[in-house]
């Protein structure tokens, strides 16, 4: 990350002869604007370049701009010596090779709300061609037929629409749909109860959602990782629909087991559904994909969501402008790497960064759902720091394993806001426990996770907590709610909660044993801080650390050991 910083203040501020690239097909008004404004730059258009042709070309560009269809590799990447900056005129950076752009200091930038209400009137098109049969009878007509009673569809108003993801799209599916005089229903864990009644949205469960709506709508972001989104819809949740139920989605391939789905539509157990995303794309020969998108009961669009006039214009022309603040030496508005932060401040906090985001990892993990406040505490030298970069690092943990979101310095505030987010800091150099401390304290207004909150009756059993610090220049986090540990915050941890009596260690070991996981590291954690007091019937909590993750038999078997309770497994 240091090379970035120095690479940006050295020669981003240089106004030079500049060269511009752009290799997908992006609304002209986008290509004036970088024509007017940097005139001096010379702008070449090369749609649908093969892959060995931009490597070879790369090297001589400053700024690169793409939708989804170029692959900016990490090889890519590597000959591009001159680059500095991406313009991704749309919203998934999923073809661009981020970490490899950060490690050489090339900003990414892209676009993430110009293709909101294309996306969404997207979805209700396909909402609304579904209840109508609209592509099948357009096709059978252009065959030369009139089969009029062949195709009887259904009314969408007083129907039930499931929105699963109550984002920015979704929440402009929900209204549109509500203008249609559907029902809404939605599941989304990062969305408090009121937010979605003033919306006039229903919460509840995703399997009440598939239960209970005649349509459902996906809008989530792709994410990976325990609490992930990867594989949402699988044969269990399809097999919750009702037969008569249709399914829609305009988000992102990965979210549907889009084998499950072929079999639900060809067992008659779904009746239709709309797919403008896919695992693949272009599908090219994907059997699967083939046969999907060749079903009588599905229609389909190639990824046509954001193709409006008016997303186009408006993701070309903000990517545009962004590149050319970046490249006149100013800030872009919605970059996807880069920090900013002086190399002498970055060297100090860097490791609590680390200490910091992973905390609100592993908080977003043990406990998923909507947060209310947030509080960090500072306590030693380092709250002498200017540490807006920590409260990056913190949005950054928490937002980016549950969305879309691309965290850093420029828009850390601005998505802390778009998401209710409230952060607050409390400062003092005097040391707490440790020399220099960061506490993080959440504050719900759902129960908070019993193996986050404070000692019964200590009127902190509502706010969750974790500290961490750093030790031999190595994140550490030193309290997880009530019991003080020290571990090192990264891959697989399982947390057990277990009443502080002998054999308990070897209970849990014993099961992880035969399970074939090997412990790389362990800690229990006394629930009060030395000297301890060991009293009858108190809690202590383990936190293992191991190589591999945890098969679900083991962990449910953990779970029915006596005398444990609260197990959680993360992946940090
Ligand atoms: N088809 C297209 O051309 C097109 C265009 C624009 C956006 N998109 C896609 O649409 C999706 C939504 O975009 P957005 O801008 O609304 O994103 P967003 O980040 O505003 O919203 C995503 C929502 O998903 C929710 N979420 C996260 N994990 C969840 C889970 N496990 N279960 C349920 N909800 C969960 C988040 O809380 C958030 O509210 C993204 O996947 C985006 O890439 C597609
Ligand atoms: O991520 C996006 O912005 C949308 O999925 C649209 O992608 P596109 O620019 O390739 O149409």
């Amino acid at each position: 990350m240091t090379e970035v910083t120095e690479k940006r203040e050295t020669e981003a501020t240089q106004v030079g002869p500049v060269k511009v690239l752009i290799t997908d097909r992006i609304a002209q008004e986008g290509i004036d604007l970088l024509r007017t404004q940097l005139p001096e730059a010379q702008v070449d258009e090369r749609i649908g370049i093969k892959p060995e042709q931009l490597k070879a070309i790369i090297g001589d560009y400053t700024a690169l701009v793409v939708r989804s269809e170029t692959q900016v590799t990490a090889d890519i990447l590597a000959a591009a010596t001159n680059l500095k900056i991406v313009g991704r005129a749309g919203v998934g950076v999923d073809n661009i090779d981020t970490a490899a752009a950060t490690r050489q200091g090339i900003i990414v930038v892209n676009s993430p709300t110009g293709n909101i209400i294309a996306a969404a009137e997207h979805s209700v098109a396909m909402l609304m061609a579904l209840a109508r049969h609209i592509a099948n009878a357009s096709a059978s007509m252009k065959a030369g037929k009139w089969e009029k009673s062949r195709f009887l569809g259904v009314e969408l108003r007083n129907k039930t629409l499931g929105v699963i993801g109550l984002g920015k799209v979704g929440m402009a599916v929900a209204r549109r749909a509500q203008g249609l005089e559907m029902q809404i229903l939605a599941f989304d864990p990062y969305v408090s109860p009121e937010q979605a009644r003033k919306a006039n949205v229903t919460m509840l469960s995703l399997e009440d959602v598939l239960r209970q709506s005649d349509f459902v709508t996906l809008h989530t972001s792709l994410t990976s990782g325990p609490n992930g989104t990867r594989g949402l819809l699988g044969e269990h949740e399809l097999s919750l629909m009702k037969p008569t139920a249709r399914l829609i989605n305009c988000a992102r391939g990965g979210l549907i087991d889009e084998e499950a789905l072929l079999k639900a539509l060809n067992e008659g157990r779904l009746a239709g559904a709309a797919l403008d995303v896919f695992s693949q794309e272009p599908i090219k020969d994907n059997e699967l994909l083939k046969q999907l998108v060749s079903h009588e009961r599905i229609i389909t669009t190639p990824h046509l969501g954001a193709s409006t006039e008016e997303a186009q214009v408006g993701v070309a022309t903000d990517v545009a402008d962004q590149i050319v603040s970046v490249l006149r030496g100013g800030f872009p508005r919605a970059a996807v790497n880069a920090p900013l932060i002086l190399p002498e401040t970055l060297k100090v906090l860097q490791p609590y960064m680390t200490v910091v985001e992973q905390m609100g990892r592993l908080y977003t993990q043990l406990q998923p759902g909507p947060i209310n406040k947030v509080e960090l505490v500072y306590s030693g030298e380092i709250a002498s720091y200017d540490l807006r970069p920590l409260q990056t690092a913190l949005v950054k943990g928490l937002l980016e394993s549950i969305s879309d979101a691309h965290v850093n310095m420029v828009n850390a505030q601005v998505l802390a806001k778009e998401w209710s987010l409230e952060i607050v800091e409390q400062k003092s150099t005097t040391p707490a426990e440790f020399a220099n401390q960061v506490t993080l304290r959440v504050f719900n207004s759902q129960p908070t996770d019993a193996l986050l909150t404070g000692i019964p009756g200590s009127g902190e059993e509502q706010i969750a907590t974790l500290s961490g610090t750093v030790i031999h220049d190595e994140a550490r986090i030193v309290r997880v709610g009530r019991y003080w540990t020290e571990f090192a915050p990264e891959g697989y941890i399982l947390f057990c909660q277990n009443l502080d009596q002998p054999g308990m260690i070897g209970r849990v070991a014993t099961v992880l044993g035969k399970a074939n996981v090997n412990i790389q590291h362990m800690d229990v954690g006394p629930s009060t801080r030395k000297p301890r007091s060991y009293s009858k019937n108190a809690s202590a909590l383990m936190i293992i650390s191991v190589d591999d993750p945890i098969p679900d038999w083991a962990i449910d078997e953990i779970r029915k050991t006596g005398d444990i309770f609260g197990v959680k497994l993360v992946n940090l």
